[in-house]
């Protein structure tokens, strides 16, 4: 089932970061792991095909390999088998270095989302070494705690930092053509290099000798002495401080390419945020987007959950929390989520892994018992089970989806979490659904696909996978849906449009629009569901990264008159 559900999330052109958290977690129900994990190495087949063909040549290398006898999985043309086969397994490779390089090679060829393979993805140790071992040639040992930790802040980092990286590279080849004819698995280990050395600030020779023995073994001699050039190189430069630096000059064009450098974001980002946010707002908000993210946890009333409960189970995992500010069933935490995993916290639904800026969004929706509640773009259902949770096990809230794998986990998650009851799945197109449904609602939620540019800090490689011509799409799919969404709302009803953007064009302008076609809408004020300060002047819901140092979300609420 996660095999077909992954493919489904991985086809959609803009998974929305919420959707693949909900996803995220559901592969932590034992059952589904293994598969879902082993799903995400289909798309590797030919990094794994060149590896073994590298590892060949390699293979006269003298290393300290140990036989064993490890179960792993290997994929042939297009089927899945298992099959025992001896791993090489080499101790001179630390493991977090492997797994790193590996897994940077699996999200930008192989098409995986960088969150789906962070620190939590612990659990899944014998599939990574099998994706280690067919990308590298050999397996090191297993990672524990401290290697897991070590693997999330390399990748995450390496992934934000790529651009600024990828200057710096490029600035210590003495010929360009050898940074563009670079092969891909050089190119990650320079990069984890240079993200330790000149962001992690870790011991340079230690980083050089780690990064240049594993460019020998796994590639070839050659590759070990490029990398040991060039990473001395910048280990003189860096105890010099004279790195290269891009220059803040020239016309608005040019300075946004240095900043886009320096801050390694998308030149798009950088002039769209420029022109909405002002240059040092800008600036601030791509320092937000590529700090180490914090987490908040939902406990679950509705498993009758509570959050005195949470924090108890959380200081006996001696997992450092704060209580939100903002929403009373809402922890935050910053580490410590490897350990509220192993716990079985999320696997058991007692809490979820949501993020206060989502919550607010159901705040203003304002879920009571009794209501009856149409979420029209649901899947996975972070918001749909809160506003389940919100009922007291009285009232419905019907969540529609066009995409039916995702619908499926919400309704699976529903039910772990005892929300079923309370909870009915529509799979539908909301574009038609109106035609043939002629129920109307006092609530009705829109959750809009967006873009998610309020969301980069979680999502670590969405910057890259964003396009500024996906937002003219989405904008016009955004008007269509609250078109449709607005056919649902009784007379006096309340119709919530929501997006995880921070960008106006997605957000006001959209209600402006829909405003202007629609005049038996009004705007609602949300000061009576949030805390002044995420109201804006217009009378929205706002969070801010840079503001609140939450995700960035608006709601906006519009009450039908007739
Ligand atoms: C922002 S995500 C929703 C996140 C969800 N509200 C949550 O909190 O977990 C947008 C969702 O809209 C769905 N969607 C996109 N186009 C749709 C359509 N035409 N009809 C119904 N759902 C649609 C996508 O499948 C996706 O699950």
């Amino acid at each position: 089932m996660p095999f077909s559900l992954f493919k489904k999330v991985k086809k959609q052109k803009n998974p929305h970061p919420n959707c693949l958290c909900v996803f995220f977690f559901l592969l932590f129900i034992p059952l589904n792991l293994t598969i879902s994990m082993a799903m995400l190495s289909l798309p590797s087949i030919q990094v794994c095909c060149l590896a073994e063909k590298r590892h060949k040549d390699s293979s006269t290398n003298s290393l300290k390999f140990k036989e064993s006898n490890s179960r792993t999985t290997n994929y042939r043309k297009g089927s899945f088998h298992q099959e025992r086969k001896p791993q090489k397994v080499n101790l001179e490779i630390s493991p977090h270095r492997a797994v790193s390089a590996v897994r940077l090679m699996r999200i930008e060829f192989g098409g995986a989302f960088a969150d789906l393979l962070n620190e939590k993805g612990k659990g899944s140790g014998d599939n990574e070494m099998g994706y280690v071992e067919r990308t590298l040639g050999f397996c090191t040992r297993d990672l524990d705690d401290r290697d897991l930790r070590l693997v999330t802040d390399i990748v995450g980092g390496t992934i934000r930092w790529r651009k600024y990286l990828d200057y710096l590279i490029l600035s210590l080849c003495h010929d360009p053509h050898v940074f563009d004819r670079m092969e891909p698995l050089l190119l990650q280990i320079l990069r984890i290099g240079f993200y330790e050395i000149v962001k992690l600030e870790s011991p340079s020779y230690a980083v050089v000798d780690e990064n240049v023995k594993l460019a020998k073994i796994a590639l070839r001699p050659g590759a070990g002495n490029m990398v040991n050039g060039i990473m001395r190189k910048l280990v003189l430069l860096k105890e010099t401080n004279s790195l290269p630096s891009p220059q803040l000059e020239g016309d608005d064009r040019a300075q946004a390419r240095a900043l886009a450098t320096l801050y390694s974001h998308p030149v798009w980002m950088v002039r769209r945020w420029t022109k909405y946010l002002g240059r040092e707002e800008a600036v601030k908000l791509m320092v937000w987007n590529n700090n180490h993210p914090s987490f908040s946890l939902r406990a679950n009333r509705g498993k009758g959950f509570t959050r005195s409960e949470l924090v108890s189970r959380l200081e006996t995992l001696k997992v450092p929390y704060e209580l939100s500010p903002h929403l009373d069933d809402f922890v935050r935490i910053s580490i410590g989520m490897q350990s509220v995993i192993q716990d079985g916290l999320l696997k058991e639904g007692l809490c979820s892994v949501q993020d206060e800026s989502a919550g607010l969004v159901v705040s203003v929706v304002d879920p009571q018992p009794g209501d009856t509640i149409i979420d029209c773009c649901a899947a996975p259902g972070g918001k749909t089970l809160f506003m389940a949770a919100c009922l007291n096990g009285k009232g419905m809230v019907t969540a529609i989806d066009i995409n039916k794998g995702r619908l499926r986990i919400l309704k699976e998650t529903a039910k772990l979490q005892q929300l079923d009851d309370v909870i009915t799945t529509v799979h539908d197109d909301l574009r038609t659904f109106p035609e043939n449904n002629h129920e109307a609602y006092e609530k009705v939620l829109l959750d809009a696909p967006c873009s998610g540019l309020g969301v980069l800090s979680k999502r670590a490689d969405l910057r890259w996978n964003r396009k500024s011509e996906d937002m003219e799409e989405l904008k016009s799919l955004q008007d269509e849906l609250l078109d449709a969404a607005s056919m649902l709302v009784k007379p006096g009803g309340v119709l919530v449009y929501s997006t995880c953007s921070i960008d106006p064009e997605e957000n006001e302008e959209r209600v402006a629009s829909f405003l202007l076609r629609h005049p038996e809408y009004n705007i609602d004020s949300v000061e009576r569901y949030v805390s002044p300060e995420f109201l804006t002047e217009q009378g929205y819901y706002f969070s801010s990264p840079v503001k609140h140092s939450l995700d960035g979300a608006f709601a906006a609420r519009l009450i039908r008159n007739s």
